[in-house]
């Protein structure tokens, strides 16, 4: 079977339904091409219950300190509302969706990242679900909340739940966000980033905060797979559909 791809997708995409319906059009016509994962995250929409719930939130380097007392919120959002959202849109396209956490199968274990808080670690662990849905057809639909091996629910960042899920599945993965990749001091794009110079990007602050998490994501990705790892944006209609075919779009990381 044709290797599958991993398509990451930032909660940002869900606030445009323009953008979200093209994406998922583009979505529909790879899935006749090869088989598809998508990983979600929906980073804003949980910043925003929490704060309209009376919560406080804070993220640093680009992931969210999560107190288990916010878990019901956090799990609620990403396993809950954005997930089934994705679900159903996904299936008006005429894709066989199945909504999951990491958890699903014990397809991806967690450690505790205890400094964070209820936040894990996501690491490749049972590919037996994954690839049984693949086999039959189906679209897999991964929010980023996991468990540890102690029963706690946990808030993984997406971006390393992605690269996770494209570890287990010997996968292509494709980061999409809300910027055309990786940006330059200058704002401009940056075309190829190799693994071994990500640590300069970070240490002399060109990439921050939710790009520091999608970069180390890409390089963790790369190094496991020996294979390159897209950072693209989902406001460009035709990325995707380049990536897919193995052109050129957005920043590519290799090694
Ligand atoms: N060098 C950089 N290039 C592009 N974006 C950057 C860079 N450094 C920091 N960022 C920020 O990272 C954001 C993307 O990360 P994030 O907000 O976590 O998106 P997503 O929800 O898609 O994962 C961009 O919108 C931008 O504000
Ligand atoms: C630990 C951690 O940072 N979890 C993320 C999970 C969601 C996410 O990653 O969403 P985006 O992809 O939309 O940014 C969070 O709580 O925001």
């Amino acid at each position: 079977m044709t290797s599958p791809l991993v398509i990451k997708l930032g909660g940002r995409v869900l606030q445009s339904a323009s953008n979200l319906e093209r994406l998922l059009t583009t979505v529909q016509q790879l899935a006749l091409l090869r088989p598809l994962v998508l990983v979600h995250g929906g980073g804003d929409q949980v910043e925003s219950l929490l704060l309209q719930l009376g919560h406080t939130s804070l993220k640093v380097d680009g992931q969210r300190i999560t107190p288990a007392v916010q878990m019901p919120i956090v799990a609620g959002v990403l396993a809950g509302d954005v997930n089934s959202q994705l679900v159903a849109l996904a299936q008006q396209h005429q894709l066989n969706a199945v909504g999951l956490t990491l958890a699903a199968g014990h397809s991806i274990a967690c450690d505790v990242d205890a400094s964070r808080g209820a936040v894990g670690i996501p690491k490749p662990n049972d590919a037996t679900l994954l690839q049984l849905l693949l086999d039959k057809n189906f679209l897999p639909i991964l929010s980023s909340i996991g468990a540890s091996d102690s029963g706690e629910r946990l808030n993984v960042n997406a971006d390393l739940a992605a690269a996770a899920v494209a570890q287990l599945l010997h996968a292509d993965l494709i980061l999409l966000t809300d910027v055309p990749g990786i940006l330059d001091k200058n704002g401009d794009l940056i075309e190829t980033i190799l693994a071994d110079q990500a640590d300069v990007l970070i240490a002399d602050g060109t990439v921050r905060d939710g790009m520091l998490v999608k970069l180390n994501a890409a390089v963790q990705a790369a190094r496991a797979s020996r294979r390159s790892i897209a950072v693209a944006g989902w406001q460009d209609a035709k990325a995707l559909t380049r990536l897919a075919r193995g052109e050129a779009a957005g920043t590519r990381i290799r090694l």
